[in-house]
């Protein structure tokens, strides 16, 4: 008897499903040419995908229709906190992208700056189960107004006094004349599975891609860096290498007084890095990206 092919949920479109196939991809998943628009077949893996509503993801993963599953933490955590199956689901691996914050927002300069504010007042929401939960933590009875999008809008057309809604550059905020006071929920893409009775021969295919995703993420937020330092700028220079282990030094032909570093830094490296390390004396400096990376 053939082994079952592992079956992955996937945003069909959306802001998870290009950095969902993308991670995917990289970890070395090849898939025919878009023949069929709500499931992929992997040629090279036991693997199916299922292009789906990013709000469907929990509940197929949980009922079993899907071993795993790629969704922002929002949607699990407010399924979660909506009470049924969600709640047997776990967070298997946090992915690095789509990240954004749930937050409490009301007009700016207006009479809500905190929570107690909201006491008595109408909050709108997508996700209103995780807003209550918020709110009953802190003994605050407010009205949860409930809405699938646009939520921004709520306190202009008067439905609400302050909403809670996804945050990434704020710009949408600003846009409608609000500011966040609170935050709800830091959230990522997530790759989700069922906390009990998986199928071992599926969660080995899993265990792989796992491996692999793992080596992805960090190779992608991970940058390799090239200079010449002048020997007596060495510890200066090295202490300013963002999240570096110990960096290679060796010989630079022709040169007694300036040795090459290279050095695998596990943060972003920014310009002012680099110019801080010019300013140290460092010359030639190279960030380069790493493709893959096994630790
Ligand atoms: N502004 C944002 N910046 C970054 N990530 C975001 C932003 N807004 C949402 N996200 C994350 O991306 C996920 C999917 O967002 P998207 O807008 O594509 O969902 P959707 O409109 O519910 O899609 P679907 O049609 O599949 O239901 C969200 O659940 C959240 O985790
Ligand atoms: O902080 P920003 O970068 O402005 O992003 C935040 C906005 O992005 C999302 O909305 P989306 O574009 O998905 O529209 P929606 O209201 O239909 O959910 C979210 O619901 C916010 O409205
Ligand atoms: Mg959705």
């Amino acid at each position: 008897m053939t082994s079952p092919r592992l079956r992955i949920a996937v945003q069909s479109k959306g802001r998870l499903a290009e950095g969902g196939m993308d991670l995917l991809k990289r970890c070395g998943l090849r898939f025919a040419y878009g023949r069929d628009k709500l499931h992929q077949r992997a040629e090279n893996m036991p693997v199916d995908l299922m292009l789906v509503r990013d709000d469907d993801i929990p509940n197929f993963v949980a009922s079993g229709a899907c071993d795993y599953g790629i969704v922002g933490e929002n949607v699990l955590r407010e399924e979660q906190a909506a009470g049924g199956r969600a709640r047997e689901l776990d967070v298997a691996l946090r992915l690095g992208f789509a990240g954004c914050t749930l937050k409490l927002a009301a007009a700016q300069g207006g009479d809500i700056r905190s929570s107690a504010d909201l006491a008595g007042k109408a909050v709108a929401t997508s996700y209103p189960a995780l807003t209550a939960q918020y709110l009953r933590e802190r003994g605050i009875e407010a009205e949860i107004v409930e809405m699938r999008g646009s939520v921004e809008v709520a306190p202009r057309l008067r439905i609400a006094d302050a909403i809670c809604d996804l945050v990434s550059s704020g710009a949408t905020l600003q846009a409608n004349g609000l500011a966040a006071f609170e935050t709800v929920l830091e959230s990522e893409a997530v790759l989700i599975r069922r906390s009990t009775g998986r199928d071992p021969r599926t969660d080995a295919v899993a265990n792989v891609l796992m491996r692999r995703a793992e080596g992805v993420i960090a190779s992608s937020q991970t940058k390799y860096i090239m200079l010449n330092a002048p020997k007596d700028r060495l510890e200066a220079i090295r202490n300013l290498l963002p999240g570096a282990d110990a960096p290679t030094i060796a010989r630079v032909a022709g040169r007694d007084d300036v040795v090459a570093m290279h050095a695998v830094c596990r943060e972003r490296v920014f310009w002012e890095t680099l110019e801080a390390l010019e300013a140290e004396g460092a010359r030639a400096i190279l960030v380069l990206p790493i493709e893959k990376m096994l630790a």
